[in-house]
C-alpha cells in the first residue's frame, strides 16, 4: 500500500490543492492508500517513522517542498537506524552502520523550490510524478549526507546561506508572512539582508583527509544533487548515486563582484569563475573562524562542528 505524508502549507498552500487533485485520481482508480497531514515543523519526521515501523507500506510519498522531503527522509532514516532492540540501536552508534531503509520513497512536488525533484528528474507536475508511483519500479538507491545525527537528501551549506536559514527562522515577520501564505517572501527578505551584511571569514576544509584553506569565504555548499536554493545549479556535476559529495566554495571576492556572480549560478555559468572552486569526497570537515551556522536541505542547523559523511545508497527513491 502507498502512504502519503502531505504538508498542506508547502508552496504557500499549494500542498493542500495538490493533495486534492491526487486524491481524486486515487479514488477514481480505486487505489488503496493512507494519508496523514503535517501539523507543524517536525511532524513529518514522526509520521514517516511511524509509517515505516508499521511495516504496512511499500511506498512512502512526501507531498510538499524540500523541507518536507528533508523531514520525511530523516524520519525514515532514523526509524531504520533505531529499528529492533535497544541493543541493536546502541550497536548502530555510527551512521555508517545504519541499515538501508526498507520501503521506497516517492516525491510529489508541491513546494516553492522543489530542488529534490529537479535533481532527480522527477516531473514538476504533481500528477505526472504520481504516475511514476503507479509503475512497478524497484527504486533507485541514492546517497544521503550525514551531519550531527541528521541526514540531508539535497545539500548542506554554511556561510552566507546558513545565515539566510538562521535569519528566515528568527525573523519576527516570518509567522505573519506564513499566515498570509507568503512564506517564500521571508526567505527573499532574509537573502537580501544577508547579501548586504554578511562578513566573509577564513575557513579550513578537510576532504577525505586533504586540507584546503580558503580566505574570505562567502559560502560552502556540500551537494548530493546539482540543484540548490530553489533552482540554482550550484554543483552541476553532483550525482546522487556516486558515493561522493560535491563541494562548491565561493571565496576571495568583493561584495560587488559577488552580486554580479550571483545570477550566473542559476544557469551553472559560475563554473570557471576564479572565485569559485570545487572539491569532492566522501567526508568533509569544515573549520571556521566564526561559529557555524548551517542549513540542511534549507532547514536551519547549528552544529558545534561540521563533519559531513556520505552514506552511500542509503534510500531507494522512485524516479
Ligand atoms: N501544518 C504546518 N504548519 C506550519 N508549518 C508546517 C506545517 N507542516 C510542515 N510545516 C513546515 O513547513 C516548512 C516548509 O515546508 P516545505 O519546505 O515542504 O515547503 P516550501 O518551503 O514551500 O518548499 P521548498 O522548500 O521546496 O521551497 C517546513 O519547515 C515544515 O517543517
Amino acid at each position: 500500500m502507498i502512504a502519503f505524508i502531505v504538508n498542506p502549507v508547502s508552496g504557500n498552500g499549494r500542498g493542500r490543492k495538490v493533495w486534492n487533485e491526487i486524491e481524486r485520481v486515487l479514488r477514481r482508480r480505486e487505489i488503496s492508500h493512507a494519508v496523514r497531514f503535517t501539523t507543524g515543523p517536525g511532524t513529518a519526521v514522526a509520521l514517516a517513522g511511524e509509517m515505516l515501523r508499521s511495516g504496512q507500506y511499500t511506498v512512502i510519498a512526501a507531498v510538499g517542498g524540500d523541507g518536507t522531503v528533508h523531514e520525511v527522509v530523516n524520519g525514515l532514516w532514523s526509524a531504520a537506524r533505531y529499528a529492533g532492540s535497544r541493543e541493536a540501536a546502541a550497536a548502530a552508534e555510527t551512521a555508517e552502520e545504519a541499515p538501508h531503509i526498507a520501503c521506497r520513497f516517492a516525491y510529489i512536488p508541491a513546494g516553492s523550490g522543489n530542488d529534490f525533484a529537479r535533481g532527480h528528474g522527477i516531473p514538476l507536475h504533481p500528477l505526472e510524478a504520481l504516475e511514476l508511483i503507479f509503475k512497478e519500479h524497484a527504486g533507485s538507491p541514492i546517497d544521503l549526507l550525514h551531519m550531527n545525527g541528521r541526514v540531508a537528501a539535497n545539500s548542506i551549506g554554511t556561510g552566507l546561506d546558513g545565515q539566510v536559514a538562521l535569519e528566515t527562522n528568527e525573523a519576527g515577520y516570518k509567522k505573519l508572512l506564513n499566515k498570509l501564505r507568503l512564506g517564500k517572501l521571508a526567505y527573499v527578505l532574509a537573502l537580501m539582508r544577508v547579501l548586504f551584511t554578511y562578513r566573509p571569514c577564513d575557513m579550513k576544509l578537510l576532504v577525505d583527509g586533504s586540507k584546503t584553506e580558503k580566505s574570505r569565504v562567502w559560502l560552502i555548499a556540500v551537494c548530493n544533487i546539482p540543484h540548490y536554493g530553489g533552482g540554482m545549479l550550484i554543483c552541476p556535476s553532483a550525482r546522487p548515486d556516486d558515493g561522493k559529495a560535491n563541494i562548491c566554495i565561493v571565496s576571495g571576492i568583493s561584495r560587488l563582484k559577488l552580486f554580479m556572480l550571483f545570477p550566473l549560478v542559476y544557469s551553472g555559468k559560475h563554473v570557471g569563475h576564479p572565485a569559485v572552486s570545487f572539491l569532492s569526497g566522501r567526508s568533509v570537515e569544515i573549520e571556521s573562524s566564526q561559529p557555524h551556522v548551517a542549513h540542511m536541505d534549507g532547514e536551519l542547523a547549528r552544529p558545534e562542528r561540521i563533519r559531513i559523511d556520505i552514506l552511500p545508497e542509503r534510500i531507494s527513491i522512485i524516479k
